[in-house]
């Protein structure tokens, strides 16, 4: 993970919203790829080529993201096609931007291109329940 994991410091993190997360945590990647399944694996790094909000996200599909201090090592990023490496555009001469906000930056492309789902409804919407499926 690239920091602490102990009950403190998880509970900090997540402040009051641990309930809406299911967490799983893997002794090593190959677990974890192992866990997925089938899911389609986005790795989000620095030197990928291809654009996060060029591709067509999917329910299921899968983001990582590398620790604060190195990114994804090379050799997990070569295992991956390089359409599946992907890049968060980024100034010149700024290197990455931090983990927590690669990782908002990118969940909510994926979400917005599932419309929101299971959002709430803007304040224009109609539905009855405010709930977006
Ligand atoms: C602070 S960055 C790691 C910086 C590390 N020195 C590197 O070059 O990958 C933490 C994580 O956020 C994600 N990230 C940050 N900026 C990114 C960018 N411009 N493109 C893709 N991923 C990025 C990556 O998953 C990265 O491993």
């Amino acid at each position: 993970m690239g920091f602490a994991w102990d009950d403190r410091r998880l509970r900090r993190a997540g402040l009051d919203y641990h309930e809406f997360a299911q967490v799983h945590r893997h002794a090593d990647w190959a677990s974890c790829r192992a866990f997925l399944g089938d899911a389609r694996v986005f790795a989000f790094s620095t030197k990928g080529t291809q654009f996060y909000h060029d591709v067509a996200y999917q329910p299921g599909d899968a983001l990582l993201f590398g620790p604060e201090t190195r990114g994804l090592p090379a050799d997990l990023l070569n295992s991956l096609p390089a359409t599946q490496v992907l890049r968060l555009p980024m100034r010149p001469g700024q290197r990455s931007l931090n983990l927590s906000n690669a990782c908002a930056v990118a969940v909510f492309e994926a979400w917005r291109q599932m419309d929101y789902c299971g959002g709430l409804r803007s304040p224009r919407g109609t539905g009855s329940d405010g709930i977006l499926w």
